[in-house]
């Protein structure tokens, strides 16, 4: 397969190119950045327009070792030009940011550490929009769904940002509402917005300012499509309702999962982070209970366990009534989930370490291998 060009050039710096980027590039390389992965090949956007690039050797090496170095959908490339005129993927240039399923998430001086086994769902976000419904069916805004999404938006490096979407279905009602989930999100902004009536979407699209790059995190039917279309000015995400309507023959343009939005910024959608949900929080929720982080540390006991140990702050703090119970039981519930993910996930990383093996050597047991 050649390399095909899809449409027009790119500008880079609308892309979220930068002179901090420009330092990392090797010399001789072309800067691209990743719309797409498809097995083995990934699909990009440069100042050549919008190609498709297979992957160099030493890319293919490096991703066998360890599969955080597989390109993900946001990762900025180097594409080297090839004598022919196609263009192959060389190297990724370091991430500043990482959405990663099963393994270690943080991102450790400049770059992922290298320890980790685990599946890079979205690299260099920047922004991450958790959308939650103000109201769903007959239930307002859940504040443990924000706080467990907030938790893998920290975790991820990026910035979070809760919106509260479809605002137009609460009334009177909205400012309590917006009063409980800022209690759920503190250090977080929180909008309410309606990407119906177009209210608050202008403040979302703040947030990208500067070609920012933003994934939106909710609950299917949460709107996130919806906003995202919003934000485009036009449709570029097939909605719920439209689906529902007749579906098939509306979505002609190449299916890419880093949208560039006309007025500027990205946002990413992706399979993978649309089905997350069961990924690492890690240190991600220390950061979404950071007011209960801050009360223990006036525990009189180093390892109270704010149940009914004396002199507990965190209990204190719920009996005057400045922290809601609700917050210490979500934190419980939130640690808990999050050691049994981590224990799960290594159990399934030496899983699949182990297939691995058995598949090489099985290979190397067939007869007529390496035999002339
Ligand atoms: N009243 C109201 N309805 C909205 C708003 N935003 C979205 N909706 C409706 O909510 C439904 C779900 O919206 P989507 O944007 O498809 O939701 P989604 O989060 O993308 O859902 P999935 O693709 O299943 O993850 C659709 O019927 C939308 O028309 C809003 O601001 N107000
Ligand atoms: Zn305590």
């Amino acid at each position: 397969m050649s390399s095909s060009n899809f449409s027009t050039s790119f500008e880079l710096s609308s892309l979220g190119w930068n002179d901090s980027l420009a330092a990392e590039l090797p010399a001789g390389l072309l800067p691209a950045r990743v719309a797409r992965v498809d097995r083995g090949a990934a699909e990009v956007l440069c100042a050549d327009g919008h190609l498709q690039v297979h992957y160099s050797a030493h890319v293919r090496r490096a991703a066998a070792a360890d599969p955080v170095a597989l390109p993900c959908v946001g990762d900025w490339a180097a594409l080297r030009r090839l004598p022919e005129g196609r263009f192959e993927l060389e190297a990724l240039l370091p991430r500043r940011t990482a959405f990663v399923r099963g393994g270690v998430g943080r991102v450790s001086r400049g770059g992922l550490s290298g320890d980790s086994q685990g599946q890079v769902l979205a690299a260099n976000v920047d922004v991450v929009f958790v959308a939650e419904p103000a109201l769903h069916s007959t239930d307002t805004a859940d504040l443990g769904r924000i706080e467990r999404l907030l938790a893998l938006a920290w975790e991820s490096g990026a910035l979070p940002v809760v919106l509260v979407t479809k605002s137009d279905l609460v009334g009177d009602g909205l400012d309590f509402l917006m009063r409980e989930v800022a209690s759920a999100a503190p250090g977080v902004d929180v909008h309410a917005v309606c990407s119906v009536s177009g209210e608050g979407v202008d403040i979302v699209r703040g947030h990208l300012e500067g070609t920012r790059t933003a994934v939106v995190l909710g609950a299917s039917g949460a709107g996130k499509s919806t906003l995202v279309n919003a934000l485009a000015g036009e449709q570029v995400m097939e909605t719920q309702q439209v689906r529902a309507s007749d579906g098939r023959g509306r979505h002609t343009t190449v299916h890419r999962e880093l949208i560039p939005l006309r007025d500027g910024g990205l946002v990413i959608d992706t399979p993978g982070i649309r089905r997350i949900g069961l990924y690492d929080m890690g240190e991600g929720v220390d950061m979404v209970f950071s007011d209960i982080e801050e009360l223990a540390e006036r525990c009189r006991f180093a390892d109270c366990g704010h149940d009914s140990e004396p002199g507990c702050a965190v209990i204190a703090a719920i009996e005057d009534g400045s922290l809601p119970e609700r917050r210490l039981e979500s934190w419980n519930k939130l640690q808990r989930e999050a050691a049994w993910m981590a224990s799960r996930s290594d159990a399934r990383l030496r899983k699949e370490l182990q297939n691995k093996w058995k598949i090489i050597h099985k290979e190397m047991r067939k007869p007529g291998r390496n035999r002339p």
